[in-house]
């Protein structure tokens, strides 16, 4: 992998100050910074590719189309999914998810079972509400411990012929754990369970390989992984999505439409409605070979050393309290921790003072929130651009924020 040095060259956002100091962008579990590759691939868009895709019979609009689909082979091919119609444009993880549990609310019936888990981002959970209040389905939520580890023992109980869908998150956006997708994959599938997992905070760090991890649905968004806002992707297994029906209707997606009735288009079409974020599209492509060209594992490998670095820099400030798993091995580069006796939200913007962007708050995690009994955490969160220099300034203005805060 290229040097720190020369990675950091590519994202023009690092040069900016912020109240006068030099930019510690460290909220990348929020969303990740956009490298100059991804954003020349914007401009060259709009300047010289700009035209609606699919049915034009002009020239702009058949090269438009046939980036589009590249963009798509090129998600097909990094997550190893059997053919690019199991790769869906969505808009991002959300609504990815929100497909998938759209179609459930018309499949799954009374006494149905779908089971998320107590560490789940709210777009992990608010739509299989939805599904539930539509189809009369239960919501059932595996437990963590105070780590915030799955209680696997309780998801075995949880577990019946009741049970159709199973949706959990590869890596806690709040907390960074990894959980371990592999067994719950293993163990849904021997009830006859689907399995949806939200690849949200595990695809800019981990390699996913969809058909060896036999995983049903699998969600991602462009904007953590270097891409832009707006577009993100759902795989799904090609035999359900043929059988998921779609929940936006328009252009795009029919086959033939006649006021008696209307027929879909094949995959993926059948659930692209209307024109797409061509552009995203396109970009996350870009986004995609950007990964390829430094390599996820140099990625990973070199932001776990970030991690080690600052939990051990952090374990030394007194009064502070750290979340999540500690064996790092199952951790991705977040780490949540509160100083004792002072909000997070006077850290956050204290150290947004100092240039240093961190979040704050409950990370659209409440339930989390609830379990621990608090109303929120700091959470600092990193990506192959950052330092261990960014991370001493970060330690020291926590200091001082403590300092005046106490
Ligand atoms: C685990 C997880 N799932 C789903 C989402 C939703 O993604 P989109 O907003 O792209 O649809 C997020 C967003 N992460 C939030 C966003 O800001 N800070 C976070 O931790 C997430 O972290």
């Amino acid at each position: 992998m290229k040097s720190i040095q020369d990675i950091r060259k590519d994202f023009p956002i690092l040069e900016r100050k912020v109240n006068g100091k030099p930019l510690i962008y460290f909220d990348n579990a929020a969303t990740s910074q956009t490298p100059v590759q991804v954003i020349d691939s914007v401009v060259h868009y709009y300047s010289f590719l700009n035209a609606n895709i699919h049915r034009g019979v002009h020239t702009l609009s058949q090269e438009a189309t046939d980036a589009y689909e590249k963009a798509r082979i090129k998600l097909q091919k990094h997550f190893n999914a059997k053919k690019s119609s199991e790769i869906i444009f969505t808009s991002g993880a959300t609504q990815a998810i929100n497909l998938v549990a759209n179609g459930y609310a018309l499949i799954l019936k009374e006494g149905d079972e779908i089971i998320v888990s107590a560490s789940e981002h709210h777009s992990n959970i608010v739509p299989w509400q939805f599904t539930c209040e539509r189809s009369g389905a239960t919501l059932k939520v595996i437990p963590m411990d105070k780590k915030g580890i799955l209680d696997l023992e309780a998801f075995n109980k949880l577990l019946s012929n009741r049970t159709k869908l199973v949706c959990v998150q590869h890596v806690s956006n709040a907390l960074g754990n990894i959980h371990p997708i592999e067994i719950i994959i293993k163990k849904a599938h021997e009830k006859g369970a689907v399995v949806l997992v939200d690849g949200a905070q595990s695809a800019p760090h981990i390699q996913t390989d969809v058909q060896a991890l036999d995983v049903d649905f699998y969600v991602v968004s462009a904007h953590k992984m270097y891409g832009t806002t707006g577009v993100g992707a759902l795989y799904g297994k090609e035999e359900l999505l043929s059988k998921l029906p779609p929940y936006q209707g328009g252009g795009e997606m029919i086959k033939e439409v006649k006021f008696e009735g209307s027929t879909y288009a094949d995959l993926p079409h059948k659930f692209e409605a209307g024109t797409p974020n061509i552009c995203g599209g396109i970009a996350f492509g870009s986004a995609i070979d950007y990964i390829h060209e430094l390599g996820i594992e140099n990625i990973a490998n070199y932001e776990h050393k970030l991690l080690e670095y600052a939990t051990q820099k952090l374990k030394m400030i007194d009064g502070i309290e750290i979340y999540g798993n500690d064996d790092l091995s199952k951790r991705t580069a977040v780490i949540s921790f509160n100083l004792k006796g002072i909000h997070p939200y006077d850290v956050g913007t204290i150290l947004d003072k100092l240039g240093i962007a961190v979040r704050t708050g409950h990370h659209c995690a409440q339930p989390i929130m609830e379990f621990y009994n608090i109303p929120g955490t700091v959470r600092v969160s990193f990506a192959v651009y950052n330092t261990f220099e960014e991370i001493d300034i970060f330690i020291e203005g926590l200091k001082k924020a403590q300092m005046m805060l106490q």
